[in-house]
């Protein structure tokens, strides 16, 4: 017995895909190219199918931020690597989510390394102030530019959306609303955290399941401890932020930062399924497909497909 999922936020079934094609947060370069290849793999059909009507969004078609990042070496602030260009590209990311919104669309934010959700979930947050983030990750993101040990933004686009450390954040992400309060986004998947993020996890009472969790609990059991710490009356918009690396690597091979032990494929797929079920997704991130690093086409096949069946599963394919 399967349920029709709804989409309480859009009865019409309107999606907009943002294409963020960045890899400034981190140094590796290919994971720009994963919205190419997640289209070309058929994406806008499959959506399509499911019922819902896609636009394209291309914030940033206007630049060339690849270019700029091979060749700009004063970006930087302290430790941290190119403030300048995140700063610029997400802000480009949070004017085409906030327009997909505005038009009624869902913002399926594409990317691009994690730093991309700085963009479209401080855009959902000013449309939608009481929404939550359920950010699936091997990783916590939540570094501050104090506690980075890489100095790579992608691992710290939660601190800025919480507004941590706010007198260290380099002047071009000061524009970032501190939109997320602690009791309103919870991890699944961890299991590479730094210890300054453990930290801040600790102190911030912030709800973080990592693989331990999964296993000791079951992955069912976990989704259902997450949405009732972040939403507990079942009735707040979720924000899905999904980094295909909290799968394990044996099916998303073609990741900047794979961590071993990660959710299986059917795992993965369960989690983006039950978020469909609640009715209640306002916006989903897919981060981190990097078609460069798969050392043949198999492992560029199975990551791009698992990406597009993330996205699927979210927006309520079900296993008719
Ligand atoms: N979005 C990601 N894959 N992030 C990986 C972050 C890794 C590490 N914690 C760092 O700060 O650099
Ligand atoms: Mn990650
Ligand atoms: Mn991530």
């Amino acid at each position: 017995m399967l349920t029709e999922p709804s989409f309480d936020l859009y009865p019409n079934k309107k999606a907009g895909l943002v294409l963020a094609n960045f890899s400034g947060g981190q140094g590796k370069s290919g994971v720009e190219d994963g919205p190419k290849y997640m289209l070309r793999q058929g994406l806008r059909q499959d959506l399509q199918e499911l019922g819902w009507t896609t636009s394209i969004e291309e914030p940033l078609a206007s630049d060339d931020y690849e270019k700029r990042k091979e060749t700009d070496t004063s970006d930087v602030w302290g430790i941290v690597k190119r403030p300048q260009l995140v700063g610029e590209a997400t802000k480009q990311i949070y004017e085409s989510a906030k327009k997909v919104l505005e038009r009624g669309e869902m913002p399926v934010t594409i990317g691009g390394d994690h730093s991309v959700a700085i963009g479209s979930i401080a855009a959902v947050f000013e449309k939608h102030p009481d929404a939550c983030v359920l950010w699936i990750d091997a990783h916590a993101d939540i570094n501050t530019p104090s506690t980075t040990d890489s100095g790579n933004l992608h691992g710290c686009p939660v601190s800025f959306l919480m507004g941590l450390d706010s007198e260290n954040t380099p002047p071009s992400l000061q524009w970032v609303p501190k939109c997320v309060k602690p009791n309103k986004i919870a991890y699944i998947g961890l299991r590479d955290v730094d210890a300054g993020e453990k930290r801040i996890l600790r102190e911030n009472h912030i709800p973080a399941f990592s693989m331990y969790h999964v296993d000791r609990f079951g992955l069912n059991h976990v989704i259902e401890m997450a949405l009732q710490a972040i939403n507990p009356d079942g009735d707040c918009p979720i924000h899905l932020s999904y980094d295909v690396d909290a799968m394990d690597p044996l099916f998303v091979p073609a990741t900047g930062t794979p961590v071993r032990g990660g959710l299986t494929l059917r795992e993965g797929l369960f989690v983006a399924e039950r978020v469909a079920e609640t009715g209640k997704l306002v916006a989903l991130d897919v981060v981190e497909v990097n078609p460069t690093l798969a050392v043949h086409d198999m492992h560029v096949l199975d990551t791009v497909s698992a990406g597009c069946a993330v996205a699927r599963c979210a927006l309520g394919e079900t296993l008719l």
